[in-house]
């Protein structure tokens, strides 16, 4: 049986980091690190995740700045927001949860953002210096990801990566931080031929594809490190009720598996961590005060 990585108890201890850096920051520069989070409409999950990113920011010794805006909030407005915010001197990180209603231009909203407070890492400026190896913001749920993965195995160097899935949320950010950790990389998708094969070459397995259960046991190289980024909704056994489940079938896949993520409990978890670490990171530059990212 594959040992189980526990994303859950690895969060814990980053949020506990982070407050522990957050009241060090309160100390030397006069003011609590600043996150501000944007939520329009009233998609459920989307509402539980924004609670959670508040409740988390403050115990974490932070400032949480909530913005609930009605679904019908024209896009302009949304802009004019994110604007002020920009100009804010409290704010050091600022998100906008995803989606958006179908009315607002989402690649226009993060273009809105400042650089410099996109702890999300969407903007294209963050794209590019991911890419460059130049500092910036990285997205949470891949470097969450990257977090666990070296937690468990140290160095990743000259390893067989394969990241199952190519959004520029999870996939293309994820595989650019596995080449900076000299990883062999390859980004699979829905049209890749023989994918079952593909993967079974893979030391490490990152899969972000939104298929519940896709990827099987018997596709594993044995003792492969996987991590599962999929959260899936499927009808449980009893009548009526919902699981959630990855986009890797636990059941077979942590037979041949070394180490496995579950779901929940293991990626999700770290989201909100890492946007914490992101925004503690973010306040140390807007007030020029050194931070040495490695306590982190
Ligand atoms: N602007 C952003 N929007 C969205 C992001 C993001 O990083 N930035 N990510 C997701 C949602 N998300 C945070 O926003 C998020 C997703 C999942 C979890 C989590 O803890 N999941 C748990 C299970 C929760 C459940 O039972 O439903 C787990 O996997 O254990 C936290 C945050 C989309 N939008
Ligand atoms: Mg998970």
């Amino acid at each position: 049986m594959a040992d189980i990585i526990d994303g859950k108890a690895f969060a814990e201890g980053l949020r506990a980091r982070v407050a522990t850096v957050a009241a060090d920051f309160e100390a030397q520069a006069g003011r609590k690190a600043g996150l501000a989070v944007v939520l329009v409409g009233e998609d459920p999950a989307s509402q539980v995740y924004v609670r959670s990113k508040g409740k988390q920011t403050v115990a974490c010794g932070m400032a949480s700045f909530e913005y609930r805006l009605p679904v019908e909030t024209p896009e302009a407005e949304l802009l004019a927001l994110v604007e002020k915010l920009n100009c804010d001197p409290a704010v050091d990180g600022i998100l906008v949860q995803l989606p958006l209603p179908s009315h607002i231009n989402e690649q226009k909203v993060i273009a809105t953002i400042n650089p410099d407070k996109d702890v999300d890492g969407f903007h294209v400026v963050n794209v590019g210096r991911l890419a460059t190896g130049l500092p910036g913001f990285v997205p949470c749920t891949p470097l969450g990801c990257l977090m666990l993965l070296k937690d468990k195995l140290g160095s990743l160097s000259g390893f067989e990566a394969v990241v199952v899935g190519r959004s520029n949320i999870v996939g293309k950010p994820m595989a650019q931080m596995l080449i900076a950790e000299s990883c062999t990389v390859t980004v699979a998708h829905s049209r890749t031929k023989d994918l079952p094969a593909v993967v079974r070459r893979a030391d490490i397995v990152v899969v972000a594809v939104g298929r519940a259960e896709m990827v099987k046991g018997d596709w594993l190289k044995p003792g492969a490190t996987v991590i599962d980024v999929g959260m899936n909704r499927i009808p449980a056994a009893e009548d009526g009720k919902t699981k959630l489940v990855g986009d890797v079938d636990f059941a077979s896949a942590s037979e041949v598996a070394g180490a496995i993520t579950p779901v929940p409990g293991g990626v999700g978890p770290m989201t909100i961590a890492v946007l914490l670490r992101n925004t503690i990171v973010s306040a140390h530059r807007a007030a020029g005060l050194e931070l040495d990212e490695s306590v982190l």
